[in-house]
């Protein structure tokens, strides 16, 4: 997608060229009736619609309140790391703090806890995932977390996903709200009955990870050409789970309705830019589900706060290649987070002010 940097003619050029891509769309059944009339309408009623989706998020976003406690806007724990991988959980830890919530905890094992804890006086690490009693560990916490994000950087190693599916089992039991990805959707792919049907469950797939549970559980590989189906139909072979298929456009279903984000972002593709996602959808997935759909208009209030996700990442991308051009990392996007939140869910009607202005189709 087109991205330029910096005066105002690039700017205002930048614009149009938003106006004329990026797109939301969000449709319910029956689904193809809708897709067809949808997909190929760019018209100026676009960006109201775009307007009222960003909207359904900034229902769900808790005020901040000198009457609130420490811990009420978000516990969130990130399931995580080790030797090799200790940047993604980080990056998903942080994120989480930075969008909002009070408290972020890491599980990770021995060796990675304390490189982890090294990026960041802010973040509580457990060093426990590759015990014995891994389990346990985590499970004495899972009463005081309000969402787990399980996988990033996890890496494969048999024993960590073995002490995984443990404490995907006890948060489900629980009923906390979880979001997987990397290597945590690895685990999905091997035994998709560990998430098969539980309502708060998002999978936050890229291109690949999506290639592997589609064959995992539908039987066949990614068909490119219509990945709205495909979406759709992975969320429903896994029970109506919500699935965030991140791309160029990312896609999102819960089975029922699904709902496209194109919002402008970056041309870099810089390792870590999922990890924000999806420690920024932990929080949001627990602010939706606490808000319930009668603050979503009825729709999901996973799929909202996914799309608040998505929006958000690429937004933090936008802002700061504008910054850094080829040379935006993701902790420079981790740096856009506050002001990128701000622009998107704190203003009432200036929402893509600074040059950004998509567009989009809403059909509810
Ligand atoms: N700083 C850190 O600590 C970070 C750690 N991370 C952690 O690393 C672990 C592994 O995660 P992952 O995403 O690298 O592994 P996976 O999905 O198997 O992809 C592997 C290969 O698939 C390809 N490929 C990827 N996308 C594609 C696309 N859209 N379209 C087409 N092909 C595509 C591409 O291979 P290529 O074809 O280019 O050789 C790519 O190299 C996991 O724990 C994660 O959390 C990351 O979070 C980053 C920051
Ligand atoms: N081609 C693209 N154009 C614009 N944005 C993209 C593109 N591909 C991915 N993104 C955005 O980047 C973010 C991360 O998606 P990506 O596919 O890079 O995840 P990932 O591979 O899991 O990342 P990570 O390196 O953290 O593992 C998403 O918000 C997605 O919208
Ligand atoms: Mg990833």
């Amino acid at each position: 997608m087109a991205t330029r940097v910096g005066a105002g003619a690039a700017v205002a050029g930048a614009a149009v060229v938003a106006v004329l891509s990026a797109a939301l769309v969000l449709y319910g059944p029956p689904l193809d009736a809708v897709l067809n009339r949808a997909f190929p309408l760019h018209t100026a009623r676009s960006v109201t619609d775009m307007e009222a989706a960003l909207q359904l998020v900034r229902n769900v976003v808790p005020p901040l309140a000198a009457w609130k406690h420490k811990g009420q806007a978000g516990r969130i724990g990130v399931v995580g790391g080790c030797p090799e991988y200790t940047g993604a959980p980080y990056f998903a830890a942080i994120s989480a703090l930075k969008v909002g919530a009070d408290l972020s905890h890491v599980f990770t094992t021995q060796d990675a806890a304390p490189v982890i804890k090294s990026y960041s006086p802010e973040l509580i690490v457990h060093p426990v995932l590759d015990s014995p009693s891994a389990v346990q560990d985590v499970e004495k916490w899972l009463p005081r977390l309000h969402a787990l994000v399980v996988g990033p950087g996890l890496g494969r190693d048999d024993v960590l996903l073995e002490n995984v599916k443990g404490i995907l089992e006890a948060s489900r039991t629980r009923g906390i709200p979880i979001v997987i990805d990397a290597d945590g959707l690895w685990l999905v792919a091997q035994q998709p009955a560990l998430i098969q049907g539980y309502q708060k469950v998002v999978l936050t797939p890229n291109h690949v990870e999506f290639s592997r549970l589609a064959e995992a559980v539908l039987g066949d590989p990614l068909d490119g050409r219509d990945r709205y189906r495909s979406v759709q139909r992975l969320s429903q072979a896994l029970g109506n789970v919500t699935v965030v298929q991140k791309g160029e456009q990312d896609v999102i279903s819960d089975g029922g309705q699904a709902l496209t984000c194109s919002r402008e972002g970056s041309g870099r593709r810089c390792g870590g830019q999922g990890d924000l996602l999806s420690g920024s959808l932990g929080v949001l997935a627990h602010w939706a589900l606490l808000a319930g759909p009668e603050k979503t208009n009825g729709s999901s209030p996973l799929l909202v706060a996914a799309f608040g996700a998505c929006a958000l990442t690429r937004q933090c991308a936008r802002q700061a290649f504008q910054k850094h051009g080829r040379a935006t990392t993701t902790t420079d996007m981790i740096r856009e987070l506050g002001p990128a939140f701000s622009r998107l869910f704190e203003t009432s009607a200036g929402a893509d002010g600074g040059g950004v202005a998509p567009t989009g189709e809403l059909h509810l």
